[in-house]
């Protein structure tokens, strides 16, 4: 495989919590891969780890062929957050604009991230007066103006309907077979089959590295969620 990240034993503790067991795991190049895993399973802190912003105990994080948080990577690399990061003051061009600057890029290419989120209609207003769901949109279009090479999205759908849902779904395997690899969180598991390839977390341990088709291969059933539960119970001392 070749690989745009790649983890190896990693261990991270968060207070006196170990988070992250001795994880090991690999990202493809060009896809969309998925993190999957219930509330509290350590997928933030995974993404934290890969774009560089968490203290780990022990283990390597390879991003790109640099270590994680390498300074060449600041350019390369695309993090969006679960809480948007945008400029509330400025209107949704202004911060694309901004942050099409930041990247060395033109108007245009902040027009185009803007449009690619579906905010066109809202490019003048104030991010302030935006809802949620357009606000955690904008944040989106300010990582992808950069045209990152390795784009890192925590939970991008939350509180969005269905039809802007697809629509994202689409971009993202657009810009992946541009040649864009993404890493998309979710603990939505309708949202697995949307992935080319699937990371599953449970409690910081990885409880599948594996694609959609071989998940339910696997576990005998279509149903993602279905499929995650037989995993689950098919772990030692889980009852069935
Ligand atoms: N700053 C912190 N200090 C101590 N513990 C933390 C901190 N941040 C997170 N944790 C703990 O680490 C664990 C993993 O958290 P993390 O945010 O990685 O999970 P998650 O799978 O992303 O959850 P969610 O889907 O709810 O966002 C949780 O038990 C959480 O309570």
């Amino acid at each position: 495989m070749d690989a745009a990240v790649t983890v190896t034993d990693l261990v991270i503790d968060r207070g006196r919590r170990r988070v992250l067991d001795g994880l090991s795991c690999a990202v493809p190049r060009g896809e969309v891969t998925g993190l999957l895993g219930p509330s509290g399973s350590g997928k933030t802190t995974l993404l934290r780890a890969i774009v560089g912003v968490q203290r780990t105990r022990s283990g390597q994080v390879t991003v790109l062929g640099c270590p994680a948080g390498a300074p060449p990577l600041r350019t390369r690399v695309g993090y969006v957050t679960q809480a948007p990061s945008v400029y509330a003051d400025l209107t949704v061009r202004e911060n694309a604009r901004f942050f099409a600057a930041l990247y060395g890029r033109g108007a245009r290419e902040a027009d185009t991230a803007i449009a690619d989120v579906g905010l066109a209609d809202a490019a003048g207003q104030l991010v302030a007066d935006l809802s949620g769901g357009q606000m955690s949109r904008a944040s989106l279009a300010c990582a992808l103006v950069g045209r990152p090479e390795l784009l890192v999205l925590d939970e991008p759908t939350v509180g969005l309907d269905p039809v802007l849902r697809a629509e994202l779904w689409d971009r993202f395997h657009a810009l992946a077979a541009e040649g864009t690899t993404l890493i998309v969180s979710s603990h939505v598991m309708d949202e697995a089959g949307r992935c080319d390839r699937l990371l599953l977390l449970r409690e910081g341990a990885l409880l599948a590295d594996s694609t959609p088709t071989e998940l339910r291969a696997r576990t005998g059933t279509d149903d993602l969620d279905e499929a995650f539960l037989t995993l689950v119970r098919s772990q030692p001392g889980v009852a069935a």
